[in-house]
């Protein structure tokens, strides 16, 4: 990783101690609202009629609440909450014995499901559709396979990289879910909240400033959220001002838009090194000593989402914003293409 400073970056960390902000209840999730109204009418179909929920697939970048909405609709379902992951799941006696444990209409969270092995994705086509698991006993000739009825539950999987889903898979989900990046007034509101359960309490301008330089995601504003208390309880008098977060942040090598080292060093790369592009994603990420997959996910959506770069066919090229933010002149050649 380039400038690895973890508090910036979207990905969970093993020391995230999150449960007390976490929102328990639909009503208290902020945000996604188009998701939240779906979800809450097909939570309560499923209960009304007595039924499993359909299984439901979020996807989206890291951090914008797939993991918290899982549990939360366990929670309204009135059902246990079930959680693996796909890398964690090596063989398919793995998940058959996860899936024979299930009671019925119990919720199993898979993360990362686009890395399931595919011997263990087979396991899961029958026991997503028709709730029959199909297990091979023994080897060679003597192999038998037997049927095992199991349980109607809910599967509920979670993925950063859609493109990567099989067909089959993804045909699967009869509720699939789209995560977007969360508003400055969502994020607002989040971070205001969250100041007041951490005993901090934040302006309104001040909670604006750190919802601004959050990138979209709660989960990063959750962080620096943390950060910035802890300079206003050392520094401050305990409360967030805006003119506390904005040297905290500062401080944190968060800018104005909130971009981090790793985001301007990506961006002055096209700038300076390919005359603001378009550059190819492996050049960068060999230039960057970044894999592709972590550009991709992590950094590009974004740096996309705002308008600092646009994906063409030739490769990433930055936008005008960009230069204007990274404080350089546009060249000749681009400030032509922009008109
Ligand atoms: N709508 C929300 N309101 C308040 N806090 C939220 C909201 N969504 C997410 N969070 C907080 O953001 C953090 C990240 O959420 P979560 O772990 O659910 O993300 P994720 O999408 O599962 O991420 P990943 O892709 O890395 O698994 C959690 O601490 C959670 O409490
Ligand atoms: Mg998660």
């Amino acid at each position: 990783m380039i400038d690895a400073d973890p508090n910036l970056r979207p990905e969970p960390l093993p020391e995230d101690n999150d449960r007390a902000l976490r929102p328990q209840g639909l009503s208290e999730f902020i945000g996604q609202a188009e998701a939240r109204a779906n979800l809450r009418v097909f939570i309560q179909s499923a209960r009304q009629r007595g039924e499993a929920m359909d299984h439901t697939l979020f996807h989206g970048p890291p951090g914008l609440g797939k993991t918290t909405l899982a549990q939360i609709m366990a929670r309204e379902l009135g059902v246990s909450f079930r959680m693996t992951s796909g890398p964690v799941l090596a063989k398919a006696g793995d998940l058959a014995a996860i899936l024979t444990n299930l009671e019925a209409r119990d919720v199993l969270f898979i993360d990362e499901i686009h890395r399931l092995n595919p011997a263990v994705e087979e396991v899961l086509y029958p026991a997503m559709e028709d709730f029959e698991l199909d297990l091979v006993i023994g080897e060679g000739p003597a192999a038998r396979t037997v049927r095992i009825e199991l349980q109607p539950f809910t599967l509920v999987g979670a993925t950063t990289r859609m493109g990567l889903l099989t067909t089959p898979l993804r045909d699967r989900f009869g509720i699939p879910t789209r995560l977007q990046f969360y508003t400055v007034d969502e994020l607002h509101e989040i971070v205001t909240r969250n100041a007041r359960k951490l005993g901090a309490p934040a302006d309104d301008a001040g909670a604006r400033e750190i919802a601004r330089r959050s990138r979209g995601t709660p989960r990063i504003a959750g962080r620096l959220l943390r950060r910035v208390v802890d300079f206003a309880v050392v520094e401050g008098d305990g409360h967030i001002t805006r003119e506390l977060a904005d040297s905290s942040l500062t401080r944190l090598g968060v800018d104005n838009l909130g971009l981090d080292g790793a985001d301007r060093r990506y961006l002055k790369l096209i700038a300076e090194n390919y005359a603001g592009g378009p550059v190819g994603i492996e050049t960068l990420s060999a230039a960057l000593s970044e894999s592709r997959d972590s550009l991709e996910e992590v950094i590009e959506p974004y740096l996309l989402q705002q308008g600092l770069i646009q994906r063409t066919p030739r490769g990433r090229m930055l936008a005008q914003k960009a230069w204007t933010h990274l404080g350089l002149p546009i060249p000749k050649r681009q400030s032509d293409l922009f008109g």
